[in-house]
């Protein structure tokens, strides 16, 4: 497997930190599912709708990464049903810094510590907290497991 195939599944897409993405402007006339785009229109794509769209994904609401194993879908901009860094000449320029930077902090966190819910939380609440919706806070208690001298965070 190409290794630009095996970072989707890193990325969260339920919540994207760019839920709409910078306007965009069309350069020609278009229609769109039969909406006629004159030139010159400002577009935003609502990548927040099309990564919860359930005619796109199976169960969009679950955090269910393995969705992405053996899929062909990437991040990089050639498959507009998941676009966490948009598509085009506006793209994100820091993809590769934010996905070698996701990728370091969570795996440093899984080397360096152990991480348990609160009593009051279930596994299955996990969903909500790690979707990242407003209104709940991320509650996790976190030990480091290697000494403390060792720990670089
Ligand atoms: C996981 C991390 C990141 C995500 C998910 C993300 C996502 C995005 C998205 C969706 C856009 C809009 C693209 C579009 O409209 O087609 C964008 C634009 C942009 N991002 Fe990021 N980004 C991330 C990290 C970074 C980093 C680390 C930098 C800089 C070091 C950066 C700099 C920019 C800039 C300058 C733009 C505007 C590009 C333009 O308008 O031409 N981003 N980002």
């Amino acid at each position: 497997m190409p290794s630009s195939k095996r970072t989707s599944g890193c990325i969260p897409i339920l919540v994207p930190p760019v839920p709409i993405l910078v306007p965009h402007m069309s350069t020609e006339d278009s229609e769109i599912l039969g909406y006629e785009i004159p030139a010159g229109t400002t577009l935003f794509v609502n990548v927040h709708a099309i990564h919860r769209d359930p005619a796109l994904y199976e169960r969009p609401l679950d955090f269910y990464p393995e969705r992405f194993l053996g899929s062909e879908k990437d991040v990089h901009g050639f498959d507009f049903d998941l676009l966490p860094f948009g598509a085009g000449s506006r793209m994100c320029p820091g993809k590769g810094l934010g996905l070698a930077v996701v990728l370091y902090t969570v795996a440093l966190f899984i080397q360096t510590c152990d991480l348990r819910l609160p009593e009051n939380l279930k596994p299955e609440d996990l969903t909500d907290l790690i979707a990242l919706r407003r209104n709940s806070l991320l509650q996790a208690l976190v030990n480091p497991r290697i000494p403390k001298d060792l720990v670089m965070f």
